[in-house]
């Protein structure tokens, strides 16, 4: 590991506000120099979340550790944060270029040259002031930031809202081509599940303030997976098993499954049953709608 590269522990973080437990005794780790998905519903608590663990706000219970030591006023640490949030009030009345003049300050590892390349790649206009970037451009601006700032830790809380297709795969182009060269922990929040599936290396899953499930991308793909077939066969088929989802067209079921052994998804092949693959988006749909039915989870 460099020096560039920060682990993060959540020792059972919880959040409340008035009325509203946000956040329940959250667990996890993320493993420094990934990239990380945390993943949840509107109001799951994801922004709770990443303001906790920026220093921007205090749990009332539990702690944030990075590389061993707890976060809570310890400027040093907070120092290698950069955290990229969808708007930020306070630069509405400033120009791009002062902004930027205040991030090469104020950030350790500010890539001046970096900086500058992206605001011409993305076309943003230095004189602007951020009051006037479109709800895109401030994304844009925000993603240079997160970028340049080169921190060993940087979150993104929604990075492409309302960027359109192209402009959300070259921001996911840049990501990984700089993170690439510069490898750090990356945690980025969003709601495009299936296409920035391909960019996480670990996905968190939160549901109504707690972890549903955490893991490796691929091992939770691996959990999951789509059964289809005649009615009849596919109904004897899954007696017992996680049925996480089913479709019906006529004669014809398609199901979606949670953790069957290798060696069953062989035998309904070779019975002539389909078995493919299932989505991240699929799954997490049906997992967080299982779990609002049965509280427990799935981790
Ligand atoms: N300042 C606050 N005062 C009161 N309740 C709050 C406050 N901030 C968040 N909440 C509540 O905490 C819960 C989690 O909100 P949070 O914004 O963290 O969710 P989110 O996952 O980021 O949602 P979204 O994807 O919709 O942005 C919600 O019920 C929200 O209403």
């Amino acid at each position: 590991m460099t020096t560039s590269e920060m682990s993060i522990e959540l020792q059972g973080i919880s959040k409340q506000f008035k009325g509203t437990q946000a956040l329940h005794k959250i667990h996890a780790a993320f493993e420094a120099g990934s990239i990380h998905g945390l993943l949840g519903r509107n109001g799951a608590g994801k922004t709770t979340l990443l303001n906790i663990m920026a220093g921007y706000d205090l749990a009332n219970q539990g702690s944030v550790v990075i590389d061993g030591t707890v976060l809570k006023d310890q400027q040093r640490l907070i120092q290698q944060i950069c955290y990229v949030r969808e708007t930020e009030k306070p630069w509405e009345e400033y120009k791009l270029k002062k902004l930027l003049t205040f991030f090469k300050l104020n950030t350790p590892n500010w890539d001046e040259e970096y900086a500058m390349a992206l605001m011409s790649r993305y076309q943003l206009n230095p004189n602007k002031k951020y009051s006037q970037l479109s709800r895109g451009m401030k994304s844009l601006f925000g993603a240079i930031r997160g970028l340049a700032s080169r921190s060993p830790i940087t979150f993104f809380d929604e990075p492409v809202l309302g960027l359109d297709a192209a402009m959300r795969q070259m921001f996911y182009d840049d990501l990984l081509e700089d993170y690439t060269k510069h490898p750090r922990t990356i945690l980025i929040s969003t709601h495009l599940i299936d296409e920035s599936e391909q960019l996480f290396e670990y996905i968190t899953f939160i549901h109504q303030g707690q972890i549903m499930l955490q893991g490796a991308t691929d091992a939770i793909l691996q959990r999951g997976l789509t059964l289809s077939g005649r009615k009849e066969a596919v109904e004897r088929a899954i007696q017992g098993k996680q049925v996480l989802h089913t479709e019906q067209l006529g004669g014809h079921v398609g199901v979606l499954l949670w953790d069957v052994p290798e060696e069953e998804q062989r035998a309904w092949q070779q019975s002539g049953l389909d078995v493919g693959s299932a989505s991240l988006q699929k799954l997490f749909v049906h997992l967080t709608a299982q779990s609002q039915h049965a509280k427990g989870g799935h981790q």
